[in-house]
């Protein structure tokens, strides 16, 4: 082996920017803090108005300070893949995870796309292997796949001649349609060729719901007559590679639909990874797996390196590298980010931010980790329990021989180095066992080992577990981006994945994985769970945040105030802080490199989220809390892939905030209205006269404005017709609740 020294495999990087950030994440804190006192000692010459207002403030800085525990110290990290190949002598085998679940939601082209860029890594092909899981149980997925794995016979080997960057065919024929003038005739070619290929691809898969039910051949019979609720377990090896790691060798990919019952629940992502884990433990049993969404395909072809640097390199200096996450990152972004949902800041900050400390939180996709750290184990000892007795395997891993003997070699480092041929189709029978969905009845999977149960966040709640035994997680930022994917428009689909993620957050806060409790029982680093009840908390916030939308409207409409005067001193603080704060944002904005636009965006979605789809997973909590509803998982709509031949997206309404007539859009409706009726009545002078010369002034207007130009989207809905106008009933039912609101406002301020 090479000295490592000469060729590290990683290094630390300091990061520049922190200490403008940090003077002015400071300012912030003592601007909040003056506040709070100047709040405090005033309490009893002023209303309610200003107790409201001071709970609300102590929030946001217990807030503000959980925020600068978690980002105060950034890390980051450079890694050299070509170093890797003249350090390690044999790369390790990685189990490549892909998951979908709804064959409409989830267009199997993009799937497809995934696989393929899967496929096509640099990487020895004898050291990886493709896992799909098809949680709709979708026929036309699986030839979907079948026809896309005769594909890459032709589309691998061309992207490895030509050292082709994208090997998402789609994103690949979509972005460089034109060949620059240098490139051979033989390559130009070779890509016209392989772009029809690719066009009968598609071809086929348009067509493949008119070809499959009439065509169920051999292949197809396991999908006859089936339901995607209500099945036996169907395991299909697609491909094998016989080959090794010869030139055009392929990497096995492997069809999974585990078996469901309508009685049984099948806990949605998190059952389909443990299934996975298992049955690639029988089959490849490789020491690493990769786990992604369905739609987030490999955008760079050293992905697999970049991550075994990390993985191995912290291995060398003995640091517990549990996972390796990448930052979830989407295509087909529109310009300025209109819905915010890019996260582009939020997963730098945080990421880099927690990498800091104990490392990033899992995230759920585009995310490596190491085969028995799922398997329980503890940086100090290979397995659970210290001792591996077969009755206590069994107890923690199901009642398959053939499985617990391939954990026992997983907890030892015994697994195979290279993926033979033959041990794929051998291991089929017992897949199936491990597969069904009785197997996990008693035993550690989703409380234990394996992916958590419990919180439609699987992926927080089980990278925190991991952190609590002590292991460290890293974040790695290649360029260009390792994964990509879609990220829901604005509108509807935008709302209930927000929805889905504030009531798994908060499903784990309120549970015995609590993170404050595990940072006491367990090696969970205190600053770790602080950064954890920071994300955990990520819906709560949608309260005080409402509370202090309302207050400029009650304050306006019955003549009060909760802000001192303009002309006061005390008034430069809460303006103060309102400036610096959005500093701040723009700062880290432009940093990223988000024009200011975006960053206004991503401000006002931040609001907008708050009014509906956090409120309404708070309540989707309150309700499980009371025993009255279970969460379930709603899969985001995935668009088809829109693109035309300039990359620019062709969707009509592409960047027009759509509206359907679901009640999560009644509550920013209804905060819109208020706040025009409280500007008009404050306008009109239509205001009851103020009781001792404290009355509504010129900051609650302000903030009245600062609420209404947040809902813009909202004000241009009243008036938009079709989907990109708020539904009449919607508007109907916002201004019931905002008269009541209005009505006891008036006679709250009567007494
Ligand atoms: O019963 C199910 C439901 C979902 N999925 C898969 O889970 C993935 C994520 O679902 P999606 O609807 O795309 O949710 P997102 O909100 O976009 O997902 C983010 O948030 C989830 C937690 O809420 C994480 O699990 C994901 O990895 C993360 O990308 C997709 O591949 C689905 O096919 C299943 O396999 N089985
Ligand atoms: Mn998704």
């Amino acid at each position: 082996m090479a000295n490592p020294i000469a060729y590290p495999l990683y290094e630390e990087i300091y990061l520049k920017h922190v200490t403008v950030r940090r003077i002015l994440d400071v300012i912030i804190l003592f601007l909040q803090l003056s506040l709070l006192i100047y709040r405090f000692f005033n309490l009893n010459s002023q209303g309610f108005t200003w107790l409201l207002a001071f709970l609300c403030e102590l929030w946001f800085t217990i807030d503000w300070i959980l925020t600068l525990c978690t980002i105060w110290t950034p890390i980051d990290y450079k890694t050299h893949p070509d170093h890797l190949i003249k350090q390690v002598a044999e790369l390790p085998a990685v189990d490549m995870f892909v998951t979908t679940a709804d064959p409409v939601l989830e267009p199997p082209i993009i799937t497809v796309n995934t696989v393929l860029s899967l496929l096509a890594v640099d990487y020895p092909a004898d050291k990886l292997a493709c896992y799909v899981s098809d949680d709709g149980c979708s026929p036309i997925t699986f030839y979907s796949l079948v026809e896309a794995s005769k594909f890459a016979q032709l589309w691998v080997p061309f992207c490895k001649k030509y050292n082709v960057q994208l090997r998402a065919p789609f994103r690949y024929f979509s972005v460089k349609s034109t060949s620059s003038s240098y490139e051979s005739l033989e390559f130009q070619q070779e890509w016209r060729k392989m772009k029809d290929e690719y066009e009968k691809l598609c071809q086929k898969m348009e067509e493949a719901h008119k070809l499959v039910p009439s065509d169920l051949s051999a292949d197809y019979e396991a999908f006859k007559d089936i339901k995607s609720k209500n099945h036996p377990s169907i395991i299909k090896v697609i491909w094998e590679n016989k080959k090794g790691f010869a030139e055009g060798a392929l990497p096995h990919l492997i069809y999974i639909s585990r078996e469901k019952r309508p009685n049984l629940s099948h806990h949605y992502k998190a059952g389909a990874m443990n299934a996975l884990t298992r049955i690639s433990g029988l089959m490849t049993n490789a020491p690493y797996t990769l786990n992604v969404d369905c739609d987030m395909y490999a955008n760079n072809p050293k992905t697999v390196l970049h991550a075994m640097c990390l993985m191995l390199g912290l291995k060398q200096n003995e640091r517990n590298c549990a996972f390796v996450q990448f930052p979830q990152m989407f295509y087909d972004e529109l310009k300025d980010d209109p819905f915010g949902n890019q996260m582009v800041v939020g997963f730098e900050v945080i990421g880099r931010g927690m990498g800091g400390i104990q490392g990033p939180a899992y995230a759920g996709t585009c995310c490596f980790h190491t085969r028995r750290v799922i398997y329980g184990s503890s940086p100090s000892h290979p397995d659970i329990n210290g001792k591996l007795r077969n009755e206590v395997l069994e107890q923690q891993f199901g009642c398959s021989k053939e499985f617990t003997e391939s954990v026992t070699k997983t907890l030892y480092g015994l697994e195979q180095k290279t993926f033979c041929h033959g041990s794929v189709l051998s291991s089929i029978e017992a897949a199936y066992k491990v597969s069904g969905c009785n197997y996990e009845l008693n035993t550690g999977w989703g409380n234990k080992v394996g992916w958590f149960y419990g919180s439609a966040t699987e992926d927080v709640l089980t990278g925190m577990r991991i952190h609590a035994r002590g292991w460290k997680s890293a974040f790695c930022m290649p360029d260009p981006p390792a994964f990509m994917g879609c990220s829901p428009s604005g509108g509807p689909e935008f709302m209930i994945q927000r929805k889905r993620w504030s009531t798994g957050l908060l499903e784990i806060l309120f549970s015995k994985h609590s993170p404050i409790y595990v940072a006491l029982t367990s090696k969970l680093q205190f600053r770790q769970s602080l950064a954890y009840t920071w994300i955990l908390n990520w819906a709560v916030r949608c309260i005080p945040e409402l509370c202090y939308a309302v207050l400029p409207v009650y304050c306006l409409i019955t003549n009060t105030s909760f802000l001192p005067k303009v002309n006061e001193a005390a008034a430069m603080v809460p303006m103060a802080l309102f400036l610096i704060k959005h500093l701040e944002k723009l700062v880290n904005s432009l940093r990223v490199g988000l024009s200011v636009r975006a960053c206004w965006n991503n401000l006002r979605m931040k609001k907008i989220n708050a009014a509906s789809s956090q409120l309404f997973g708070v309540l989707g909590v309150i309700l499980k809390l009371l025993g009255l509803s279970e969460t379930v998982f709603e899969v985001t709509q995935k668009d088809q892939i829109t693109s035309n031949d300039e990359g620019n997206s062709t969707k009509a309404d592409a960047g027009e905030f759509t509206f359907s007539d679901s009640p999560i859009f009644v509550p920013p409706t209804t905060l819109l209205l208020l706040q025009l009726t409280a500007l008009i009545m404050a306008f009109l002078g239509l205001q009851p006269p103020a009781h001792g010369g404290h009355g509504a002034g010129l900051l609650e207007i302000m903030c009245s404005m600062w609420v209404v130009l947040c809902f813009w989207p909202f004000l241009k809905g009243l008036f938009g017709k079709g989907k990109q106008g708020i539904p009449f009933l919607t508007i109907l039912k916002a201004a019931g609740l905002a008269l009541i609101f209005l009505h006891l406002s008036m006679r709250v301020s009567m007494v």
